[in-house]
């Protein structure tokens, strides 16, 4: 039996990630979940999979869920911090499912406890990707990508070493708006970004695909998971995401991961590696799919993924700290209506150009930095509503 803690339980991945429980209860124990505000989902996760500890964002949460559990013998243990739930006692496997920088410190948490980890929360990479691989060397903790891309990496490295890799191509959808001229961009609405073409997930990653940030986070992941050089890594736009990255070889040889457009089946290899479980997908129809086409980015209509290899290219901690938390206070924005569209890239560019940088040699200096942006870019931004 593996104990589980399900970090951002109630979210996309979480829910994905307790299909797969439901699938193999002889396999996976749920020791602990953690979630935000949806205390209505959490506790039915409760009473379905029994966990000895959970975590909720609020006091107020945690109140209610206190009330509502009342009558249950026996009762979780119910705190607000998702360290807590990481680290819990019988915990093998936390599956990092928080959104952008809430889930950095919960996922050190996990790692300076020795818990192996099925890493969805890219951002965690891209505040503090060398800090968090070095911890995990050290702690000989397993950090198993989930994000698909970089899972489909993994796929293909297995029985292959890193040094054997020429270059990986991270495929990217393009999003909603591949196909429309950047002046029509002007005017999209955050309902009109939502609408993934190919993956139902939460807003934040789903915006980060419209604007073609998200592949952009994922140069970025890959650098550290992979421990690649800014020459290796190359993306490819293929709308039809059934093809979820490649790797070049040496010899020129390219393997490439398919599959269908499911985070289970991502999720599932993560759960269970090295071994292959099921995943409850259907299997994948070749004449449905009929076509696999692939193109070439257009870093002018998407500068962010531009901003992402420039910041690559710079091998700068601090800068990938600025692109994300000015990203992070971008799309909070656009998705509360505040800013349109295009303002996400002008403040994720502006940041980037005027912020100075500042050594983060620590997760508490990566943390005060981070807090340090998303100030000085609220304020900025202050001016711009
Ligand atoms: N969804 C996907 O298919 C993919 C996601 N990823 C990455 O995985 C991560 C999670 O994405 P996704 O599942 O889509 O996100 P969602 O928005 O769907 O879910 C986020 C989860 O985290 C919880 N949460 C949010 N903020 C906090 C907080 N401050 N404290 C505690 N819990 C919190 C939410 O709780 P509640 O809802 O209860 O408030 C929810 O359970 C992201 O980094 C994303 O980039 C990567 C590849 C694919
Ligand atoms: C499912 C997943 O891994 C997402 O990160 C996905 O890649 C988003 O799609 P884009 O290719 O549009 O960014
Ligand atoms: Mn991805």
């Amino acid at each position: 039996m593996k104990g589980l803690s399900i970090l951002g339980s109630t979210g996309s991945i979480g829910i994905q990630t307790l299909d797969i429980v439901r699938l193999h209860p002889d396999r996976f124990k749920v020791c602990s979940l953690a979630a935000g505000s949806n205390i209505d989902l959490l506790e039915q996760q409760i009473r379905e999979f029994h966990p000895a500890l959970v975590s909720c964002a609020s006091p107020q949460g945690a109140a209610d869920l206190q009330k509502r559990l009342s009558k249950r013998d026996p009762r979780p243990t119910i705190v607000t911090n998702a360290e807590i739930a990481a680290t819990a006692e019988g915990v093998d496997l936390v599956i990092g499912g928080l959104p952008g920088s809430a889930g950095l410190v919960p996922s050190f948490a996990a790692v300076r406890a020795g818990k192996d980890i099925a890493l969805a929360t890219k951002e965690v990479l891209v505040m503090a990707g060398d800090l968090f691989m070095r911890t995990a060397r050290e702690m000989a903790v397993n950090v198993l990508p989930v994000d698909s891309e970089q899972s489909a990496i993994f796929q293909c490295l297995q029985g292959n070493g890193e040094s054997e890799i020429r270059r990986i191509l991270l495929t990217a959808s393009g999003g909603p708006f591949r196909d429309m001229p950047v002046s029509d961009m002007a005017e999209v609405t955050a309902a009109q970004a939502l609408q993934h073409p190919r993956w139902k997930m939460g807003p934040k990653v789903t915006v980060d695909s419209a604007t073609l940030m998200n592949k952009g986070l994922e140069v970025l992941e890959a650098r550290w998971l992979f421990d690649l050089k800014p020459s290796q890594i190359e993306v490819v736009i293929h709308p039809q995401s059934i093809v979820h990255s490649m790797v070049e070889f040496m010899d020129g040889s390219i393997l490439a991961q398919l599959g269908a457009t499911d985070m289970r089946i991502p999720i599932s290899y993560a759960m269970a590696y090295p071994e292959r479980i099921a995943s409850g997908t259907e299997p994948l129809s070749f004449p449905n799919v009929r076509n696999l086409t692939f193109m070439e980015p257009d870093m002018e209509k998407f500068p962010l993924l531009k901003a992402a290899f420039d910041v690559l290219e710079k091998n700068d901690t601090a800068a990938s700290i600025i692109l994300n938390a000015a990203d992070e206070v971008a799309v909070e924005l656009f998705l509360a209506g505040k800013i349109p569209f295009l303002h996400i890239h002008k403040i994720v560019l502006d940041a980037l150009d005027s912020i100075p940088t500042e050594k983060t040699n620590t997760l508490e200096e990566v943390m005060a930095f981070h807090e340090e942006v998303v100030g000085q870019v609220r304020d900025r931004c202050a001016s711009l509503l």
